[in-house]
C-alpha cells in the first residue's frame, strides 16, 4: 500500500483545470519530486494534499484511509506536513518557543483544547521541541529570538516547525527559493539528513534541477495540470515531452 495516494484528482478554478486526473502513488520511504513548468499545478497539487483547497473531483488517501474530506489540522495530525512558502515562523519568540508552539499546535487537535492534559504534557512538547530543533540543527541558538537568524537558519527553523508534527510524509514547496548555492546544498545536506534520521517520505516541488536530481529516487513531471513523464532523474532528463514541454513554457 502506497502512503499517499491520489486518484483521478482534480482541481478546476472556474474554467482552469489546474489539476487534472492526477493518479500519484508515493511509497513509504520514498523522495518524490513533482516539476513542471510555471503554472503546472504543482503548489494545487500541494494544496490539495494538505487540504488547503477542496479537490473538484477524485480521491486521497493516506495509510490507505480518504483524507479528502479532512481539516487541514486532521492530516498534519495523520502525519502529513508541509514546509516553507508559508509564513510559519514567530519573528519576535526565541527560536525554542516557535518550536514548542509547532509541536502544541500538533497536538491541539488531539487534545480538542483540554487544557489539563496540555500542561500533563508539556514534557512531551518540550520534548519534540528539542528533538526537532537538534534534527536541523539549532540546538544551540534556542533562545535567539527567530527574526535575528541569518536566512539560512531561517529556513531550517521552518524546516524544524514542519518536523514538530512528527511527520511521515514531508511536504517541501522550493525549499531553496532565495538561497545562495552554498545555503541550497546546506539544505539538500539537511533535508537528507533529517529523512534518515526521521524516516520521512518526502514529496518535494522545485525549480533548481540540481536538487531535484540530487535527491529524488522518482520525478513527475507535470504539464497543465497533467502528468507527462514520471521516472527516475534519468529516464525524465531524456524524455522528449518533458523537454518540449520546458521549451514550450519558456516561450509561453
Ligand atoms: N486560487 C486560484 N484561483 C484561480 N486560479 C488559480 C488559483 N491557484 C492557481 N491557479 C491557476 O492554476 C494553475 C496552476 O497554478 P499552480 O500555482 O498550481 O502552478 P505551479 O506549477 O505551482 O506554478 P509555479 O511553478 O509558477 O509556482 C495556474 O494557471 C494558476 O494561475
Amino acid at each position: 500500500m502506497a502512503l499517499l495516494e491520489t486518484d483521478g484528482l482534480t482541481k478546476s478554478f472556474g474554467g482552469l483545470v489546474a489539476v487534472d486526473d492526477v493518479d500519484l502513488a508515493i511509497e513509504e520511504g520514498e523522495s518524490i519530486s513533482v516539476i513542471g513548468p510555471n503554472g503546472a499545478g504543482k503548489s494545487t497539487l500541494i494544496n490539495l494534499v494538505t487540504r488547503m483547497l477542496d479537490a473538484s473531483e477524485g480521491d486521497i488517501s493516506f495509510k490507505g484511509d480518504s483524507i479528502l474530506h479532512d481539516e487541514p489540522h486532521e492530516v498534519v495530525q495523520k502525519g502529513v506536513s508541509r514546509s516553507f512558502q508559508t509564513a510559519s515562523i514567530f519573528p519576535e519568540l526565541s527560536v525554542e518557543e516557535n518550536a514548542q508552539i509547532a509541536a502544541l499546535a500538533a497536538e491541539h487537535g488531539s487534545f480538542k483544547l483540554n487544557f489539563l492534559r496540555h500542561r500533563n504534557n508539556y514534557g512531551e512538547v518540550d520534548r519534540l521541541a528539542r528533538r526537532t530543533l537538534d534534527a536541523v540543527g539549532l540546538l544551540g541558538q534556542r533562545d535567539v529570538a527567530a527574526e535575528d537568524l541569518p536566512y539560512g537558519d531561517k529556513r531550517r527553523l521552518e524546516l524544524g516547525i514542519a518536523l514538530a508534527s512528527e511527520p511521515d510524509l514531508l511536504l517541501m514547496d522550493e525549499p531553496t527559493a532565495g538561497m545562495s548555492p552554498e545555503e541550497t546544498a546546506d539544505t539538500v545536506k539537511l533535508v537528507e539528513q533529517v529523512k534518515e534520521e526521521l524516516d520521512l517520505t518526502i514529496l518535494l516541488v522545485e525549480h533548481d534541477m540540481e536538487v531535484v536530481f540530487n535527491v529524488s529516487d522518482r520525478i513527475v513531471v507535470l504539464n497543465r495540470g497533467s502528468v507527462i513523464a514520471e521516472g527516475s532523474p534519468e529516464e525524465v532528463q531524456g524524455d522528449p515531452d518533458v523537454q518540449e514541454a520546458y521549451l514550450g513554457g519558456v516561450e509561453g
